[in-house]
């Protein structure tokens, strides 16, 4: 039997296996087709057994591929392993960014959820495209309510004039501010598949790319403005002395240009900056109260001694002048009862001395708690005079902040927050009293390339200048503030349209002809101004978009020049 089945057998077995043969290899063939796109490594390996399958190669040479298949596959796994984990790291730091943006409650629960459902690294590129979808939803979203919260205030005003002065070159969207942290997620999202939109966008790579560059643009104006409000903040932040150093360092750096994750480290600092300052300011507060409480329990201490001290010499003295009136009684009975003319005399003698002892021990008494009490009187009076001094001191320590923090530093003139102090007191004065005023906005022109060209050291002293020049030129009823980075406005009250052209074209030449020179190269620096006058039914707000309105039509017109927002 195992002479006559051999051939049988043998013919059928291998004839099962060549058809398996065959399956296998085509089976190889579809898996190396859709592994394809893993790692270029790989797909150069796969490419090879492809080849060699198709074009039914021995085994010995199939067999000369694996060991390179195997190691490309191991290489290709350890990628995938890293770029999860960067890709997870990535989408980490994104819903870190986003929940310090202190987003609503509901969006803020969501992206922790988000961030749980990351988990297992294995999944993760199985699971992304869904959960950058979703996360793109929760940023869009908690981006609008941090726009909304930022919305009200003159700091969002000087925001959205600038966007104002730039809508020719496209409005700023929500997304466009949300690109850079999409932009990190998306370089560092290596291997996994992009969410739909991206597919959309890999369909259409021309478009694609003029997208990312629009993006580009577009932060970086966003940039610019971010830079000029740290520079102003910078400018206006009262610091302590130990302080100066970092704050200087910071300008300097802000001022130089950052990017995406350098403006997160210089909000960082900045951070460290306003609250250290804080800290300090409230320390000194808490540290005059605890003197003054210590103050006060010393105060209550002598009032409550010299209190005891009075109520015991009055029962003292209650006691004393209770002996006293005992004796005169025994003396008015001894006289009474006396039956004999020398013994009462030597009785009433005896009595007599010991009463006019008493009497002294009384005087003696009262001068010494008298003398006690206008001793205590008078520390407490020192006491009182040194704690007026000290509040005095500390009501002008706080008089002297509340100043300063509506100071520029770097002008000396009124900052943002004094500028509005005065305007809603002008606004107030105009609407009980009537009578003139004009609004105008004061903007250097060319600024930016007055930095570009010279540093911002110069752009800074350009800024002194003005701010001397302007202040001397002005009357002393005429008020100016630092509006922000270069803009400064100015109000006039008393002043008529016609009288106020002539003394901003005044002005405005004589800023022009101001020699102004950097490290003895001279700096050419104009203005554009834009005023109007207050008229009836006039906000603040209205007034100063007018004014604000005419200084960019003034810049339109070729800059250097005065343009009056007519009302009527
Ligand atoms: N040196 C200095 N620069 C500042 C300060 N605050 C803002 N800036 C800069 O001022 C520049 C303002 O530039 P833009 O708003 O483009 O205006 P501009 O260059 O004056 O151009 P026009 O207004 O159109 O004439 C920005 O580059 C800000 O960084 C500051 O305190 N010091």
């Amino acid at each position: 039997m195992s002479d006559t089945q051999p051939n049988t057998h043998g013919s059928s077995r291998y004839f099962e296996s060549e058809e398996q043969t065959e399956l296998l290899k085509r089976g190889l063939v579809r898996v190396s087709i859709a592994a394809a796109g893993i790692d270029p490594l790989l797909d150069k390996r796969l490419n090879e057994l492809r080849r060699a399958l198709r074009s039914d190669a021995p085994a010995h040479l199939l067999g000369e591929l694996l060991p390179d298949l195997e190691r490309a596959v191991l290489a290709a796994d350890q990628n995938r392993q890293q770029a999860s984990s960067d890709t997870s790291k990535a989408v980490h730091k994104l819903i870190e960014q986003l929940q310090e943006c202190e987003p609503p409650r509901e969006v803020a629960r969501a992206l922790r959820a988000l961030e749980r459902q990351l988990g297992e690294l294995a999944e993760l590129p199985r699971k992304l495209p869904s959960l950058l979808g979703e996360l793109q939803q929760l940023q869009q979203q908690a981006l609008q309510h941090s726009e909304e919260q930022s919305s009200s205030g003159l700091w969002s005003r000087l925001l959205r004039r600038k966007q104002r002065a730039e809508l020719q070159a496209g409005p700023l969207s929500d997304d466009e501010v949300a690109a850079p942290a999409a932009e990190q997620a998306a370089q560092d999202n290596t291997v996994a598949s992009p969410p739909p939109e991206q597919e959309q966008e890999q369909e259409q790579p021309a478009d694609s790319a003029s997208n990312i560059s629009g993006e580009e643009q577009h932060f970086s104006q966003l940039a610019a403005h971010i830079e000029s409000i740290l520079l102003r903040l910078l400018s206006e932040l009262q610091v302590l002395e130990t302080q100066q150093a970092a704050r200087d360092r910071l300008r300097e750096q802000v001022s130089k240009g950052l990017n995406w994750y350098e403006l997160t480290a210089a909000l960082d600092a900045l951070c460290d900056l306003v609250l250290g300052a804080q800290q300090s300011r409230q320390a000194d507060f808490e540290r005059y109260l605890l003197q003054l409480n210590e103050r006060l329990s010393q105060f209550q201490g002598n009032l409550e001694e010299a209190q005891n001290s009075y109520s015991g010499s009055l029962d003292a003295e209650r006691e004393l002048s209770g002996t006293i009136r005992g004796q005169v009684q025994v003396l008015n009975d001894s006289v009474r009862d006396a039956d004999d003319l020398s013994s009462l005399k030597a009785n009433v003698e005896a009595r007599l001395n010991s009463l006019l002892e008493n009497i002294d021990k009384a005087r003696e008494l009262r001068e010494a708690r008298d003398s006690e009490v206008a001793e205590r009187l008078s520390t407490m009076v020192e006491r009182i005079q040194a704690m007026e001094v000290e509040a005095q001191t500390f009501r002008h320590h706080l008089e002297e902040q509340r100043q300063q923090a509506l100071i520029d530093s770097l002008t000396g003139l009124a900052n943002r927050s004094g500028l509005q102090q005065r305007m809603d007191e002008e606004f107030e004065r105009w609407q009980r009293y009537g009578g003139r005023l004009l609004l105008v906005v004061l903007d250097v022109d060319h600024f930016k390339s007055i930095n570009d060209r010279f540093g911002h050291l110069a752009g800074d002293k350009v800024l002194r200048l003005i701010a001397q020049q302007v202040s001397r030129r002005l009357r002393k009823t005429d008020f100016i503030g630092r509006f922000g980075g270069e803009e400064f406005v100015i109000l006039m009250p008393g002043v008529s349209p016609e009288q106020g052209i002539v003394a901003l074209e005044e002005l405005r030449s004589g800023i022009e002809g101001t020699p102004f020179h950097f490290k003895s190269e001279p700096v050419p620096v104009t203005i554009s101004l834009g005023f109007t006058e207050f008229t009836r039914g006039d906000s603040l707000d209205s007034a100063f978009d007018r004014a604000d309105k005419a200084m960019y039509q003034a810049k339109e017109l070729g800059r250097n020049r005065v343009v009056h927002a007519a009302t009527s």
